[in-house]
């Protein structure tokens, strides 16, 4: 009996083991945010041009959910050599075996994104494209061929990252429009300091992978200045945007409070460059995202 509950309960903690390495292969917590994205300006489209069935809502929070999912399988997959030599990511489900072969990742990516494209279809052509433009802009342009060989890698492949904004507007409206481009434009222009921040404090990581982010092949101080550069781009466009929708003032207090927080805590990083300090305003970045984005809800909302 001893021996029959053992292997009982083995067999359930293997089994949960493996449900949860294949669910943390897709970055949940980036899914979380990116989706958060797209749900908002679902929020404000469907503000602007009246709401969408119950079915079609759910059919696009699921495809652009597995989209993304899917998008950072297969990117795993792809990094499989340097998530095992980074400290950052040698634990992650395939570089200590918890999915082996390294393969399935890249069958489940697959999987999830090919199960998008159905439920994009369903959609609207146009939101099915963006789901496209969103895995080849991340896996293509930037996994397979910018990571490991630009330093503007994040610049030319960070386009995928506004995309799930594009497509929670086109999957209201059909169509593509200024204000959800720019909407897109803020996510790609938050990118930079969201990831710039975390590669200062992974300075080291990175460089002894060779993947030539910003703060890696230049010198500190010139990254800052980049840095603290584009977050004044950010906060301007965050502003620019109030001006370019019909937007109440919850939008717009919520992009000059979160913009000066911003702002101060990257002229802070600029003026004392510590790992901890870098690391800080990687950790406000989604938080100033997912603020910025709920400010737009709730104006649509209200
Ligand atoms: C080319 C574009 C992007 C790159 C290179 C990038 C890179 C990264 C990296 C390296 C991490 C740390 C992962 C870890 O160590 O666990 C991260 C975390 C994260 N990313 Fe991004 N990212 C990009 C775009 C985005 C976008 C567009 C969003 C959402 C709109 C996003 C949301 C997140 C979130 C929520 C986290 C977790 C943050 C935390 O732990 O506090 N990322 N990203
Ligand atoms: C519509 C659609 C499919 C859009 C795609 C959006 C998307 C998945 C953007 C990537 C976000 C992200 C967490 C990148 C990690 O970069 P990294 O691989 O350099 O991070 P790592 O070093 O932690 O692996």
């Amino acid at each position: 009996m001893n021996i029959e509950t053992t292997s009982i309960s083995k067999t359930r903690a293997d089994f949960r083991t493996t449900v949860l390495a294949y669910l943390e292969v897709t970055k949940p917590r980036s899914v979380v945010l990116l989706v958060f994205t797209a749900l908002a300006t679902m929020v404000v489209a469907g503000a602007i041009n009246g709401p969408i069935s119950t079915f079609q809502f759910v059919a696009a929070i699921a495809a652009v959910t597995l989209a993304c999912a899917g998008a950072n399988a297969v990117s795993c997959y792809i990094d499989r050599d340097l998530d095992a030599s980074m400290i950052r990511t040698r634990k992650r489900p395939i570089p200590d075996g918890r999915i082996n072969p390294p393969v399935r990742a890249l069958y489940w990516g697959l999987f999830l994104f090919v199960s998008s494209l159905i439920l994009g279809w369903t959609v609207n052509p146009i939101a099915f494209a963006c789901l496209w433009g969103g895995m080849i802009g991340y896996v293509g342009i930037y996994s397979l061929w910018l990571k490991r060989r630009s330093s503007w890698n994040i610049i030319l492949g960070g386009f995928s990252g506004g995309l799930p904004a594009l497509f929670g507007w086109t999957a209201v409206t059909g169509k593509v429009d200024l204000l959800p481009l720019l909407i897109a434009a803020l996510v790609v222009l938050w990118i930079p300091n969201h990831i710039w921040s975390l590669a200062i404090f992974y300075r080291d990581d990175y460089a002894r992978v060779k993947v030539p982010m910003l703060p890696v092949v230049c010198e500190a101080k010139k990254a800052l200045h980049c840095l603290l550069s584009t977050v004044i781009l950010m906060v301007l466009f965050s502003i620019l945007i109030y001006f370019a929708g019909s937007w109440g003032t919850v939008y717009l207090m919520t992009a000059i409070l979160t913009g000066l927080s911003a702002i101060g805590l990257s002229t802070y990083v600029y003026l004392r460059p510590t790992p901890q300090n870098a690391w800080l305003l990687f950790k406000f970045s989604s938080p100033y995202l997912f603020l910025l984005f709920l400010g737009m809800m709730a104006d649509a909302w209200l």
